[in-house]
């Protein structure tokens, strides 16, 4: 299966910084699959995630769509790209402009891609509203008549109304209140479930990534360089709300230093008597790579 995105050797660095945030970078998302980008502040998970959103460029290495290099200046394949891949901030009160309705809100990606059909963006604006839990007549309404969490769903209606196949969330419900969170977190899954819609989504809290990702990636500052690595874990597809030792286990935590990984999710009759996924994975030292870099 060609993954959908990948991060291929990738490094970033930030103009006028000294050193790479992120390097030696192996990731690969395949179609359907839930990825969760977690670590500690500062570990590099939403430069990752701009990586994979073409909103910033690798100082080094590829990242691929669809098995080719992501060309910015491919008009084309940006289009098909952008159609595709959608995303999700962390703050609903800044990701929403407060002068628009949300009908304009929500139809901007059909506008920018221009897929608003002759009757207008209407139907779909109103589709996808539906989709999150929205009444039709929110269309008509302004941002500061919502709270938080129906402004997420707001958000969340508008990178979905062009029916993405990819949805990279940074944080996406960290800033709601727990009842909310639980809300939007089922309406992600109910997302995925149904349209079987690709997640990459960054997060501290641990039940909300166990809720919703299928491999969780471990970005650790390592090295005398400081430099993030990921590590990449498989956990087993937890239900929507997990009992709370489940919330409580603690992340895989693999060899440091330089690997890739593509894991393939063995059958599940297969899964008990398979070795661990690190085990297959890294080696001692700098670990291994696809293709035999080392
Ligand atoms: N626009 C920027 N210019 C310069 N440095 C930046 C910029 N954005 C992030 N950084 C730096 O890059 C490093 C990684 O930041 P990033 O936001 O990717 O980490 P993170 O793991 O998402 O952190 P957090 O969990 O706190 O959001 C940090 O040291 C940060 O200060």
């Amino acid at each position: 299966m060609t993954p959908v995105l990948e991060l291929a050797d990738v490094a970033a660095r930030y103009r006028g910084a000294r050193a790479d945030v992120v390097s030696d970078v192996f990731l690969a998302v395949d179609p359907g699959e839930s990825l969760a980008l977690v670590g500690e502040s500062g570990a590099g998970k939403t430069t990752l995630l701009r990586l994979l959103l073409g909103l910033a460029r690798p100082t080094a290495g590829t990242v691929r769509f669809d098995g080719e290099p992501l060309a910015l200046r491919h008009g084309q394949q940006m289009r098909r790209f952008r159609r595709s891949v959608q995303c999700v901030f962390q703050d609903p009160y800044s990701s929403l402009d407060p002068r628009r309705r949300i009908g304009s809100i929500v139809a901007e990606p059909l506008r920018s891609l221009g897929l608003d059909t002759r009757a207008g963006a209407a139907p779909k604006v109103s589709a996808a509203l539906e989709t999150v839990g929205l009444p039709a007549d929110a269309a008509e309404r302004y941002p500061h008549e919502f709270a938080g969490g129906r402004r997420q769903r707001i958000a969340i209606a508008r990178a979905t109304v062009c029916e993405p196949r990819v949805l990279l969330a940074d944080e996406p419900v960290s800033a709601l209140d727990v009842t909310t969170r639980v809300k939007v977190v089922d309406l992600l899954a109910a997302l995925k479930r149904e349209r079987g819609l690709t997640l990459v989504m960054v997060s501290h809290d641990l039940s909300v990534v166990a809720a919703l990702c299928e491999r969780t990636a471990v970005l650790e500052r390592g090295g005398s360089s400081n430099r993030a690595t990921p590590h990449v874990s498989s956990a087993p597809r937890p239900s929507v709300h997990p009992p709370p030792d489940r919330q409580r286990a603690p992340l895989a935590r693999l060899t440091p230093g330089r690997f890739s990984v593509r894991p393939r999710r063995p059958a599940r009759q297969e899964a008990a008597a398979a070795p661990p996924e690190h085990a297959r994975t890294s080696a001692p030292g700098r670990g291994t790579t696809p293709g035999g870099r080392s």
